[in-house]
């Protein structure tokens, strides 16, 4: 061993080949502080040794996975010198790499990502095996590399190949990595190290000409000016129409390497520095960066609750519709058996059939093969009686939303299941407690709330009622995070965390329309400028103006000082007039099917006329305005599920309205936006409004946070 510290030990061979094996305490491997020392330190030792070549290899399951993240926000809230200290001493060591004074070789296995991927780009050869994953995902972080990564990698692969790269951020399969050039081999997991150390014998035999691949990484890049010129303004209009005004990263990269084009490796990365710098300050990759952490919190602490739960083995479904298909397709494709039980034959076949149309679909995608999806089809049993439920070890209960059909379907499956099985529902609104009252054990019952499309939406709300043992609340997370899901636990109250937290931002925009508002005019505002996915009349076309009508009569009743409302609202003309939205083809906006067979939304004239019958001439509203009084209904709710214990944390509303509501992840969720604008400001905001009802009144500790200058994410 000719170097050794807790993260990097470096050994030579009887061939004076040098060994450095990244091996750090944990699962993994990554560039924190610590390791980046430990690896300039190893350097110095290497560079003085009478080693002839060097291997980069891992100790771990996985090359690097990158940069520490966790250090980031604290590291990114210093000076402008401090944090130019940091990249541009990570990037000596880097360059010290890339300098040695003989061929080196990266042997990598699992992921090299950001950091980890700088470290491989800087060394002459890649040998890969075929597990590696291999990327740049700064841009998912609001960051660009800083390591090096936007002039290293266009100049080995290409301005093109490394824009697509680094812009999407995306992990690349060896293969592919392999056809491009970023790395030079791709061989089996236990052929790797023996490849590496092949590679560098015949550079040293000069069969491979190390400095020749060393030289060019260090070069300009040779584009003629023309080709160059185009190159970046297709990727500049292209990257634009991906990452929209919102996420400013993706074009700064473009600019990045555009700009460092013709320059040397010192120079170029002096406009790296810069850039990333600029962009580390900015409030979308504090949001983007906060929303990564939350996501290890909640990822934390479902792995934390599979230690206590129950092996969930076999599953089953009651209810073959929309949620219950969704779910029996999600459980078998994850790998979890499932009973898929209905009271109707015809819709076992439907929810079968949409299980076999997704499963298509991925074959077409070549991401499964037709052995998979028949797998995946064979774990689904459709049954019409509740014999095969006998020996499952969960429940989820899917069927019409009716308290009175729900008890009885509960009561029955007690009585078929084992004595230790779990029975979940999936309401989107009725108590937990309500329900439990149906159930002798009511400790094995909890809610299990999934969105709609499940395949798609990435959070599970799990409901713990007052009697839910802890046991059943870990199972269900358990079995949630196993379908592929982010669970977060919630107790029980009307409409739970995310409806009851959604319910008063259509009554914000309920109040907009009563006042004469453009519906298509206030979703314009919210999709364009706040940044979500669909306005507020999109979302109730979606959702269902009956299902919207009836969680509003929910939540009225459960915080009738609040949301409870006498006079008629948008949401009720709607509904009165048997506009019930997408499902029929016509709510606030009216619906065709496109070529494509996707539906296809135009504005109705005849939904304006009857909003002006009900509420008389429309009014323009300032952008402002609109997303203020929308806006703000939603926070505070939001804040008083805090409060009230409802959610456990600021990390997890935020996961939940992210991963639930499609809330801008470049704003990080209301907590996020909350710190961001000042808690102050908000409140000075909301208090502009407060005329407008209960739903505009700040709590008391909102206030006091505001007069103590706090805050709801520790200060960094
Ligand atoms: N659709 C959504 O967007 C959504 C989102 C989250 C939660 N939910 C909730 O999920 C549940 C199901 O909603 P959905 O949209 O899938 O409804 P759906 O009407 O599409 O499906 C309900 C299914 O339940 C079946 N069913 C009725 N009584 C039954 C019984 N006794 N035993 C077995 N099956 C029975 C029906 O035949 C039907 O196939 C509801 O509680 C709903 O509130 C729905």
């Amino acid at each position: 061993m000719i170097y050794q510290s807790p993260t990097i030990q470096v050994e030579l061979t009887a061939d004076k080949i040098a060994r450095l094996c990244f091996n750090a305490p944990g699962s993994v491997n990554k560039f924190d502080r610590e390791t980046l020392a430990s690896l300039n330190a190893a350097l110095d030792v290497l560079k003085d040794s009478d080693a002839k070549a060097a291997v980069l290899t891992s100790g771990k399951d996985t090359f690097i996975v990158g940069a520490d993240i966790t250090e980031f926000l604290a590291l990114f809230a210093e000076e402008d010198a401090k944090l130019m200290e940091w990249i541009a001493q990570a990037n000596v060591v880097f360059n010290k790499l890339e300098d040695l004074p003989f061929p080196t070789v990266s042997a990598i296995k699992g992921f090299a990502l950001g950091g980890g991927c700088e470290a491989i780009l800087a060394t002459d050869f890649r040998v890969a095996d075929t597990s590696a994953k291999i990327g740049l995902p700064e841009t998912k972080l609001g960051l660009i590399p800083g390591f090096g990564g936007t002039v290293r990698l266009p100049r080995l692969i290409g301005a093109d190949n490394a824009l697509e790269w680094i812009t999407t951020g995306k992990d690349q399969r060896p293969e592919d990595a392999l056809k491009v050039g970023a790395i030079d081999a791709v061989v089996a997991p236990e052929n790797l190290e023996a490849a590496a150390i092949q590679m560098l014998n015949d550079a040293l035999a000069g069969k491979l000409d190390w400095q020749a691949r060393r030289a060019r990484k260090q070069a300009p890049l040779t584009l003629p000016k023309l080709e160059a010129m185009m190159s970046f303004t297709t990727a500049k209009g292209m990257v634009y129409a991906v990452a929209g005004k919102h996420y400013p990263a993706p074009m700064a990269a473009v600019s990045v390497v555009e700009q460092a084009a013709g320059m040397s490796r010192a120079e170029a990365l002096v406009v790296e520095h810069n850039a990333f710098i600029k962009l580390a300050k900015t409030d979308v990759a504090t949001a983007l960066i906060g929303i990564f952490l939350n996501d290890q919190l909640v990822k934390g602490k479902a792995k934390k609750a599979s230690k206590l739960a129950k092996d969930i083995k076999h599953a089953a479904v009651l209810g073959a519709g929309i949620m219950g298909g969704g779910i029996a397709y999600q459980s078998a494709s994850k790998g979890t058996p499932i009973v898929m039980k209905d009271i109707n034959q015809a819709a076992l076949d439907l929810g079968v059939n949409e299980a076999a149309k997704l499963l298509s679909a991925q074959v077409a995608r070549g991401r499964s093969t037709p052995d998979k999806m028949a797998k995946v089809l064979n774990n689904i049993t459709p049954a019409l009686d509740y014999a095969p439920l006998k020996d499952v070890n969960v429940v989820v209960e899917a069927v019409v939303e009716n308290p009175k059909v729900k008890a009885m379907v509960l009561a029955d499956v007690e009585n078929v299941v084992a004595d230790d099985a779990i029975i979940a529902s999936n309401t989107s609104t009725i108590s937990i407690d309500l329900l439990a009252k149906s159930l002798k054990n009511p400790a094995r019952f909890c809610g299990m709330h999934f969105f709609n499309p499940v395949h798609k939406m990435p959070l599970v709300e799990v409901i713990r009622g007052k009697d839910t043992s802890e046991e059943t609340v870990a199972s269900v997370v358990a079995y949630a995070s196993k379908m592929g899901k982010t669970p977060i636990v919630v107790n029980d109250c009307p409409g739970f965390f995310v409806n009851r937290v959604l319910f008063p931002y259509f009554a914000g925009f309920n109040g907009l329309l009563a006042d004469g508002g453009d519906f298509a005019a206030i979703d314009k505002v919210m999709e364009k400028q706040f940044g979500w996915p669909m306005g507020p009349a999109y979302l109730l076309d979606v959702v269902g103006l009956d299902t919207g009508h009836h969680a509003q009569a929910v939540m009225a009743d459960g915080f009738p000082d609040r949301m409870g409302k006498s006079d008629k609202d948008a949401i009720d003309v709607m509904y009165e007039a048997g506009r019930l939205g997408q499902k029929n083809g016509k709510g606030f906006y009216q619906y065709s099917i496109d070529k494509r067979g996707k539906p296809k939304k135009d504005v109705d004239p005849a939904s304006y006329t009857m909003l002006a019958e009900a509420f008389g001439a429309q009014k323009a509203f300032e952008a402002d305005e609109i997303i203020a009084r929308t806006m703000i209904p939603m926070i505070i709710e939001t804040v008083r599920c805090l409060e009230e214990g409802i959610v456990a944390s600021p990390a997890e509303a935020d996961m939940g309205l992210v991963y639930g509501l499609g809330f801008p992840p470049f704003r990080g969720g209301v907590f996020r936006y909350l710190d961001t604008m000042g808690v102050a400001n908000f409140v000075a905001l909301a208090d502009k409004y407060a005329h407008l009802g209960g739903l505009y009144q700040v709590t008391d500790a909102m206030r006091e946070l505001a007069s103590n200058n706090g805050s709801y994410y520790p200060k960094a």
